[in-house]
């Protein structure tokens, strides 16, 4: 970070106070606001959003659709919830952006635009903060190179990068190497413009938001699961998109920091309104159960596709326990606040196989550590996970120096969570990133310790 941006950030310390007492909605889904912009804009006619996640990381897919050509506007006032419109230009039709997109801190917007833009006749410049500008794209322009597109990469396979794109594509069969959405979805939409049918084989499953949503504007989409697991997932091109009437569940990854923060704080009782419960994100809530969190589903639905609950979560004492490294890719984000709930559980919590919290926002394992620590919590930092002992439910210390969070918002909102938890409360250096995917996280907090 430069020493102008270090002069802009925004330093805050979170402390204890109190019980968390009400009834919030979290924003909606991040993963899902993006697709629904992407698809959107590949449809032709309008398409309507509700409950779209105005944060950052979304807004930069709604910039980038524009510079190609789609129109992505918000209507009506914040007091009648705010929906967003998008009128596409069909498959096939994005024009070529006249500017460098900016993808700003976001990997989703990064990697799933990278494929769309694969298969289309264009070329484009991707570039974002320095964040970004460390995580890999190789896992994306290795499938999206079979399928013919070219790359001129940074050291490494990272931004800034120019993608040019053909048309017409290659349709490929690409097994993936890493359990990741952000792969399987970046070739998937690729595989929307390409002639003939384009397949995704992936072992351990992940998110499977696209593929919901690509039903439901109208691809073709054929999903074949093995006796192991395994899912071969093919998507038919040249298609053509139907465009729908959304409506975004709140994010599961948002609500965790509450259900967390609930859980550890004496006292609490809090219910969260509309949560996306979709199997493949739910690992959380299913983890902090088998530690002996006390979260009941109330008013269990489907909104727009995918399954919601109101979760009513009450303070629990929680036990350590071994995490099953199977459950990682359904709670993949969740993980720096699950550290957060295993250093007040009583005993050992060990975790493993997560490799990829290595290449998010931050390094989350070693961020984490350092940070969870510098807390007062007790942490052993392996190559793949972390073991954290646990103070039984007696707060944490706090911090007295700041918390670097590495223009990470997870770090910053599960540090945040760590401050309520502690006795003289933790300082994180700064609150800017959590905008990203949660720009009203301070404020619902703020409500529920009123
Ligand atoms: O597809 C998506 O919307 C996402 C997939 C995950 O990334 P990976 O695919 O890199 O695991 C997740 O961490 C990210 O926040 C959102
Ligand atoms: C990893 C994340 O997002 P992205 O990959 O889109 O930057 C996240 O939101 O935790």
């Amino acid at each position: 970070m430069s020493h102008a941006d270090a002069a802009a950030m925004r330093p805050r310390r979170f402390m204890p106070n109190g019980p968390l007492k009400g009834r919030i909605r979290v924003p909606g889904d991040k993963s899902i606001s993006h697709r629904s912009i992407m698809l959107g804009a590949l449809a032709v006619g309008e398409t309507r959003v509700t409950g779209l996640l105005e944060g950052e990381d979304v807004l930069a897919t709604a910039a980038a659709m524009r510079a190609m050509g789609a129109s992505v506007e918000r209507v009506g006032d914040s007091a009648s919830g705010g929906e967003w419109v998008v009128n596409g230009v069909g498959v096939g039709a994005l024009l070529q952006p006249r500017e460098p997109l900016d993808m700003g801190n976001s990997g989703t917007s990064t990697r799933l635009l990278m494929g769309l833009i694969a298969s289309h006749p264009i070329t484009a410049t991707f570039i974002g903060d320095a964040s970004l500008s460390k995580r890999p794209m190789g896992r994306v322009i290795t499938p999206l190179s079979q399928m013919g597109a070219s790359f001129e990469a940074s050291e490494g396979g990272r931004l800034p990068l120019i993608l040019k794109g053909t048309s017409p594509a290659v349709p490929i069969t690409y097994r993936l190497p890493v359990a990741s959405a952000q792969v399987k979805s970046a070739v998937l939409l690729a595989g929307l413009n390409t002639p003939g049918k384009t397949t995704v084989i992936e072992p351990v499953p992940t998110r499977d938001h696209s593929e919901r949503m690509l039903r439901g504007f109208g691809t073709q989409l054929d999903v074949e699961v093995e006796p192991d697991g395994t899912r071969i997932i093919t998507v038919t091109g040249e298609a053509e998109l139907r465009p729908q009437v959304i409506d975004v569940p709140g994010d599961p990854s948002s609500a965790a920091f509450f259900i967390v923060a609930a859980l550890l704080v004496p006292g609490s009782e809090v219910l969260i309104e509309n949560v996306g419960l979709n199997p493949t994100r739910a690992g959380l809530v299913s983890v902090l159960r088998q530690m002996g969190g006390d979260i009941t589903e109330v008013n269990p639905r489907e909104v727009g596709g995918e399954p919601v609950a109101d979760l009513l979560v009450r303070h629990s004492v929680l036990k350590g326990i071994e995490v099953d490294p199977q459950v990682a890719p359904s709670m993949i984000d969740e993980f720096p606040v699950l550290f957060v709930a295993a250093s007040l559980a009583e005993g050992t919590t060990t975790t493993s196989g997560l490799d990829e919290l290595r290449v998010k926002e931050s390094d989350r394992l070693a961020v984490m550590a350092t940070a969870l620590k510098a807390a007062g919590a007790r942490i052993e930092e392996r190559e793949d996970g972390l073991v954290i002992e646990g103070t039984g439910g007696e707060a944490l210390a706090g911090t007295d120096a700041a918390i670097a969070t590495h223009l990470d918002h997870r770090i910053a909102m599960s540090m945040a969570v760590a401050g309520l938890v502690s006795r003289s409360g933790v300082e994180v250096d700064d609150t800017r990133p959590i905008a990203t995917s949660f720009p009203v996280f301070e404020s619902m907090l703020a409500g529920l310790v009123a």
